[in-house]
């Protein structure tokens, strides 16, 4: 029986195909319009020919982002799985390891990630089969103690979800909002264990708390220490006791990796590949489940649908990762700043899922371990010389000979083991080593889950996308324009880093074992950032021209002027005809194409200049934000009742309010010299584009207006 269905999204496949052959046509008029009048100017040097120049670029960076993205339009797909179909018993199922990363408690609330780390526990999946690890970057020794006191609150937790059949796994998710479905009565039992469970979540949370805010234990991140691991619940000195199928709980270790203010740390890239060393030794599960901090599980039975894609024979060869989207639970229905980030989890990553796989987004994915260390289908180089490439453990070179991954459930996990882990979580133990190269994470951009996942595919791996109805995982977006602008400013330099090294989709993806279309959608993502010089020549040179009294648009009675309002519709078509079906409408659409617009004229505009600049000084930013997890809740309310905060953009606001300005003088003068001269053929185009950008600005600015109201 079938694990699991791949259809191609239809009608919306064979629309977008007759779009991308109408569209073509278009684009390729534009640009013989653009270069045909080019050469009508006298001189070069005139500011009219510059106008003109600048505004053909514009319009060549829109054509160059469009066709790009069209492999990602080529051929949608979704998926369906049949985890009821899995035939093999639970005991045969493959071992995963859980890796959840946090860095820095002041941003990452530590009771928050401990509900991520046991919603990871209460996987509905065999529990000797399972391991969860938490890679604290922080060396937080109250992050310690949280985890040692969630691990005892899991002893209860477990046990409840198990015997009620709870889904909402999470106990933070379990007791809001979102797990009202599971908190209607089952019995009487339930409403008692029920009651008494969320008091011993109160106490677990004010234990954590109190700590930290009486000082009795260090809630401070520590730059400068030595490498710390710690097994917390050991499953196997479980068993002797003899648990119950009820009460049995997963391996649970704390890894915090060494730091040293002088040495490189890249990041979540380096703690994830010092985390894969250590598991590597401790329970070298074959498979591995991904979370940042703020992604609990939301569906037990994530796992095993993710099984559905790994154990199928057609697919499991080239497999690489399953990946699910990042679904986010505070996202409002207006979403003024698009923090869901639609068009990749609901256009792109299925349009990828139809090539060769979606882009492996840094949490919420089942990772095939082997996968980092090989290429499909090839004979495994690294292993004739392991050391060189793996470094000088001999236990780790041994893991890796492991026959898929025999969780070594025999033993308790020994001193000795346990020694040979720090050693194997030490900065000097990737000095000479492939990690980061060829081996593990990529070091090669700060964007490591995408770049390592480009390079997967690359190799030849493939990948797949689920996106179920009830989320698997649920995560936490920032909610206003300073958190979501730095996160995108973040993106996009990495991107267009990766988009302008040596690596690039281009040559290096194009003479790889990637497939052709493949690159394209990878293209589409690392030169994203171009779109945005596009949109700032528009937001600037057709209002300039106004200012000057420069026409850069055919006047109205040309036939050409209906080549560009065709232009016009039938792009703004082909971005509706993806957020509208998606359970959209026309509102939700506006609200992510105004989204786009502030963006791409700030964020994104200023993460691909950051790129540039760093590029051409040949330095590369050693600082990361780290996205804030902790919701402001005056910001929530603000973000959902759909009112801007732009609070704290800082040089963001210098784009944004000279844009918004330029236009508006445009259009006044441009709209006063009609009234005098009683003529708009010649400047009505510019007039339209000026007025487009007038009309985003307002409606904004009504929003910002009608909340100091009444606020
Ligand atoms: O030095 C660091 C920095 C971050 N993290 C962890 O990495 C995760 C992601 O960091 P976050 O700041 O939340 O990044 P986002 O921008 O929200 O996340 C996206 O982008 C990141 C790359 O910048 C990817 O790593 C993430 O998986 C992806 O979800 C978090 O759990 C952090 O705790 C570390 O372990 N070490
Ligand atoms: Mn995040």
């Amino acid at each position: 029986m079938e694990l699991n269905k791949c259809t191609v999204q239809q009608p919306i496949t064979t629309i977008y195909r007759l779009h991308m052959f109408f569209h073509s046509l278009i684009m390729l008029a534009l640009v013989y319009y653009r270069l045909s009048n080019l050469f009508y100017f006298e001189t070069v040097l005139s500011l009219h020919a510059l106008a003109w120049v600048l505004i053909t670029l514009g319009e060549v960076s829109f054509i160059v982002k469009w066709f790009f993205g069209q492999g990602t339009r080529w051929r949608p797909v979704v998926r369906d799985v049949f985890p009821e179909h899995i035939t093999c018993k639970d005991s045969q199922l493959p071992a995963i390891d859980v890796m959840v990363f946090t860095a820095n408690p002041k941003k990452e609330p530590i009771v928050d990630v401990m509900n991520t780390v046991v919603s990871a526990m209460a996987l509905d999946y065999p529990t000797e089969k399972l391991a969860v690890y938490l890679a604290d970057d922080g060396g937080c020794p109250l992050t310690l103690y949280a985890i040692e006191e969630a691990c005892g609150f899991a002893k209860l937790w477990l046990p409840f979800c198990r015997k009620y059949g709870i889904k909402t796994r999470c106990p933070k998710a379990f007791f809001s909002p979102l797990g009202e479905d599971d908190r209607v009565l089952k019995n009487d039992d339930f409403v008692a264990e029920q009651k008494e469970i969320k008091l011993k979540y109160e106490e677990f949370q004010q234990n954590v708390n109190s700590a930290g805010e009486s000082g009795r234990i260090k809630g401070n991140v520590e730059p400068d220490r030595a490498p710390f691991v710690k097994v917390i619940n050991d499953s196997k000195m479980e068993k002797e006791k003899s648990a119950d199928d009820l009460s049995k709980m997963p391996l649970l270790v704390y890894v915090s990796r060494e730091r040293r203010p002088h040495r490189r740390h890249h990041f979540k890239g380096g703690s994830a590949n010092a985390l894969l060393r250590v598991s590597g030794i401790i329970s070298n599960a074959p498979y591995l489940l991904v979370l940042d901090c703020d992604f609990f599980c939301h569906d037990p039975i994530s796992a095993r649908k993710a099984m559905c894609f790994h154990l199928d024979p057609n697919l499991s060869p080239s497999l690489a990762y399953v990946q699910f989207p990042q679904v986010f639970y505070n996202v409002s229905k207006s979403d003024i700043y698009d923090v869901k980030i639609r068009q990749a989890y609901k256009t792109i990553w299925h349009g990828m899922d139809g090539i060769q796989g979606p882009v492996l987004s840094g949490t919420g994915y089942f990772l095939k371990r082997k996968a980092l260390y090989t290429s499909p289908g090839l004979k495994d180089e690294s292993l004739r010389s392991p050391e060189k490439h793996f470094g000088s453990s001999r236990k780790f070179i041994a893991s890796l000979k492991e026959n898929n991954g025999n969780i070594k459930q025999e033993e308790v996990i020994s001193e000795a083991t346990i020694e040979e882990a720090r050693t194997l979580a030490t900065c000097a133990y990737e000095d000479g080593t492939q990690w980061g190269e060829e081996i593990g994470y990529s070091y090669n951009c700060h964007l490591e889950s995408t770049f390592t996942g480009y390079l997967l595919h690359c190799k030849g791996w493939t990948s797949t996308y689920l996106y179920p109805e009830r989320p698997s995982f649920l995560g936490c977006a920032p909610v206003d324009m300073q958190g979501f602008s730095s996160q995108l400013v973040k993106w996009v330099a990495a991107l267009t880093q990766a988009g302008l090294s040596h690596l690039n989709p281009l040559t290096y993806g194009m003479k790889s074992r990637m497939r052709t279309v493949q690159c394209l959608c990878y293209a589409y993502l690392m030169y994203f950032s171009l779109y945005s010089w596009g949109m700032v020549l528009h937001a600037s040179v057709p209002s300039t021209g106004l200012l000057l009294g420069i026409q850069v648009y055919p006047e109205v009675y040309d036939p050409w002027f209906a080549v560009y309002v065709i232009a016009f519709i039938s792009t703004i078509l082909e971005n509706m005809s993806e957020s509208i079906p998606e359970g959209g409408s026309v509102k939700t659409w506006w609200m992510e194409y105004r989204a786009l617009m502030m963006m791409g004229v700030s964020a994104i505009w200023l993460g691909g200049c950051k790129a540039i600049i760093e590029k051409i000084i040949g330095t590369q930013g050693e600082k990361l934000y780290l996205s804030d997890k902790a919701i402001d809740e005056k910001k929530l309310k603000k973000y959902e009742k759909g009112k801007f905060d732009f609070q704290g953009i800082g040089i963001l606001a210098v784009p944004l309010i000279t844009f918004s300005v330029l236009n508006l003088i445009g259009f006044l003068v441009g709209i006063n010299q009609v009234i005098i001269t009683m003529k708009f053929g010649d400047v009505l185009g510019q007039l339209l584009v000026s007025s487009f950008f007038v009309f985003v600005v307002i409606t904004v600015v009504i929003d910002v207006v009608s909340f100091l109201k009444v606020s």
